[in-house]
């Protein structure tokens, strides 16, 4: 097992501390696939209990003591009738992120990038955030007694989320700018050596979201999805997905990889447009804006790794509008029962558009990823919803509007 950078190829020891290469490429962890390939079985797997750990063959991990963890993953994959009829598609899938422990997919990330910092011995983790991330860190920090310093967005955190990363007793820190500023603050601390960062510019948390690949195959008895569609802010999710795929096509558990398929908000979409020139790089948003605020990031990190995933599957990307968002955030709710923060939703609102646009053929089997819970930003979801109706105590005016249901 190594870090390998996917720019220049450079390796470095599992464990050193580096988090990119000295020519600025990103880094990835590197497996010997041989060993694994004589490790694993379908049937191995399943003799554990679903989740991030199921799949220890593939996590980078050396000291099985030193794992914390609060039972993430083993989200449920819906399969979703009544939008197939909706929407007109064939079969389709949520794989419901919100489900994690501390409502979104940052724990699988989390559970593996905090049991590094377990391995490693260092005391105080930190992050910059949009909302998620802290929670997650603050929450797998707190089960090991590491210290925690979260740097996020002022007046630009959905209240589920801020409350979290309080309540867990992590250092809160708002600052005058965006989360790319806050980024770029934490990463200073990191090359200080003052805290073990731990956004998805550390490979070894994209490790644990890659599971969220293993579970899909996993839960659909090993069939693999035409098309996997995932929200983009930081782009380490997308990134991770796709290695989990290929890592496991590598390994002889499928024999086919899906389109990687990339949705980003209207006021916050330089993949988009990097995808729109054929581009491998990214122009920075200065001022990104939507109200899908786990997805307001103008600079991500993992653009490269994302670009990479969107070209090499012959997937796609696209962006959708704040009311595309809302739209299928009720959408979702409403037909299927499943409730998801903004962003989640846009991974809807964009299967909805490439339909439209025939970009998406009707017959394939997909899979959309909603990354966080409904309740996270419980702000967003009564502003789009109807105000609720106050009425006297009198239960004649009730079967009155019993009648208008
Ligand atoms: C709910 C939610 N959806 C989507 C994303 C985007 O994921 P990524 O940054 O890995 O692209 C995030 C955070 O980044 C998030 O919190
Ligand atoms: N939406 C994210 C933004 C940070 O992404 P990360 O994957 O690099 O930690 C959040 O929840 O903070």
């Amino acid at each position: 097992m190594i870090q390998r950078c996917i720019k220049c190829g450079k390796t470095y020891d599992v464990d050193e501390i580096v988090y990119t290469c000295e020519c600025g490429g990103l880094l990835e962890i590197v497996y010997d696939y041989e060993e694994i390939k004589d490790k694993v079985s379908k049937e191995k797997f399943r003799e554990r209990e679903i989740g991030v750990w199921r799949y220890l063959e593939y996590l980078p991990v050396k000291d099985e003591s030193k794992i914390v963890s609060l039972c993430e993953g083993g989200t449920p994959l819906y399969r979703c009738k009544n939008l197939e009829k909706e929407l007109g598609v064939k079969e389709l899938y949520v794989k419901n992120e919100g489900a994690n422990p501390t409502g979104s997919f940052k724990d699988r990330g989390m559970t593996v990038g905090v049991t590094r910092a377990n391995e490693l011995g260092v005391e105080v983790v930190g992050c910059a955030s949009t909302g998620n991330t802290s929670a997650s860190l603050a929450a797998y920090s707190a089960r090991c007694g590491k210290k925690c310093i979260v740097l996020l967005p002022e007046g630009k955190v959905a209240l589920g989320k801020l409350a979290q990363a309080m309540f867990y007793g992590a250092k809160v820190i708002q600052i005058k700018g965006n989360f790319d500023d806050a980024l770029d603050m934490v990463k200073q601390l990191a090359k200080e050596k003052l805290i073990y960062l731990l956004n998805s510019i550390n490979p070894f948390r994209l490790e644990g979201q890659k599971t969220i690949a293993f579970e899909i195959c996993d839960q659909l008895n090993w069939q693999v999805p035409d098309r996997v569609i995932v929200p983009v802010g930081n782009a380490g999710n997308i990134s991770a997905i796709w290695k989990g795929f290929k890592e496991f096509e590598m390994t002889g558990i499928i024999d086919k990889l899906p389109k990687m398929t990339g949705i980003q908000a209207e006021g916050a979409k330089p993949i988009v447009e990097a995808f729109r020139k054929g581009a491998k790089d990214i122009v920075p948003y200065k001022n990104p804006e939507t109200i899908a605020t786990a997805i307001r990031i103008g600079n991500p990190v993992n653009a490269p790794k994302a670009l990479d995933a969107i070209y090499s599957s012959n997937g796609y990307a696209e962006a959708v509008t704040d009311e595309e968002i809302v739209e299928a955030q009720k959408l979702l709710a409403r037909r299927e029962g499943i409730f998801v923060e903004p962003a989640s939703a846009s991974s809807i609102a964009g299967l909805k558009k490439l339909l439209e646009e025939g970009i998406i053929d009707r017959d394939e089997r997909i899979v959309c990823i909603t990354t966080g819970h409904g309740l996270k930003d419980p702000d967003a979801a009564i502003r789009a919803s109807e105000e609720p109706i106050k009425i006297e105590c009198d239960v004649e005016i009730l079967k009155k509007l019993l009648k208008e249901l």
